[in-house]
């Protein structure tokens, strides 16, 4: 038995975060007002350390360079970012179960403030040593259906000096918060708004990229893909 697998199974299908409901709607509350919001101890603590151990116990052969821009017109620039990533799959019980608990975190969003989410896709992403992605949007407005960005960091141990930071940017290009990626950190943030970027990180620095989406299906193209 794989027990990295088998602490994910136990807890498979119920909301398993950490915080209770009254936390919730602050949380919910400073998304609304700021755009972003910073939670930390995200998942119940032996949850975060088993997608750590699962993302890097990964064979180099799961991993792939990320490219830039949307999946039709995936281009490979390694200047602007040089991470790999892997896309997660609910076919795979590691995977699942996180892609479960951000379901349900998408239901509740809805539930509290009418966000209309339709879905949630999200990545792995591992930065090795000199691996950066500079600044960048992740969704232009009226051209995507990203919504919300979500990044979840899964290193157990990162200090100031091991770089890696997320610095996210304000519209005079200020620096509104510079984020280490410390495992069980979770960070939302509206895709179209906030310029953001990964500092040079100087040690392998492991995370989940995701985005709740609204539906972007008409009369010719159904949403998302089969
Ligand atoms: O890992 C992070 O801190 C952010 C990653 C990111 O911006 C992205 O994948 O679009
Ligand atoms: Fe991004």
């Amino acid at each position: 038995m794989n027990p990295v697998l088998d602490s994910l199974h136990e807890v498979q299908g119920e909301l398993t975060t950490e915080i209770d409901d009254e936390l919730w709607l602050a949380q919910f509350d400073a998304l609304a007002d700021c755009g972003y919001v910073i939670i930390e101890n995200f998942l119940p603590n032996h949850e975060a350390a088993a997608l750590y151990h699962y993302a890097a116990g990964l064979s180099e052969a799961d991993w792939n360079i990320a490219g830039i821009g949307r999946e039709q017109q995936h281009t490979l620039n390694t200047r602007v970012r040089s991470d790999q990533i892997r896309w997660l799959h609910s076919e795979v019980a590691a995977e699942a179960i996180y892609l479960n608990t951000l379901n349900n975190l998408r239901v509740r969003l809805n539930r509290r403030l009418f966000m209309g989410l339709f879905d949630y896709e999200c990545h792995l992403a591992r930065y090795q040593p000199g691996a950066f992605y500079k600044k960048h949007l992740d969704a232009f407005k009226g051209r995507s259906n990203r919504v919300l960005t979500t990044v979840f960091y899964l290193n157990p141990e990162w200090h100031a000096e091991d770089g890696g930071e997320l610095v996210i940017y304000g519209t005079n290009d200020e620096i509104l918060e510079t984020v280490l990626p410390k495992q069980n950190t979770l960070v939302v943030f509206l895709s179209d708004t906030f310029v953001h970027e990964v500092k040079t990180a100087y040690r392998e620095r492991f995370s989940i990229t995701g985005w709740f989406r609204h539906n972007a299906s008409d009369a010719h193209r159904v949403d998302p893909p089969a």
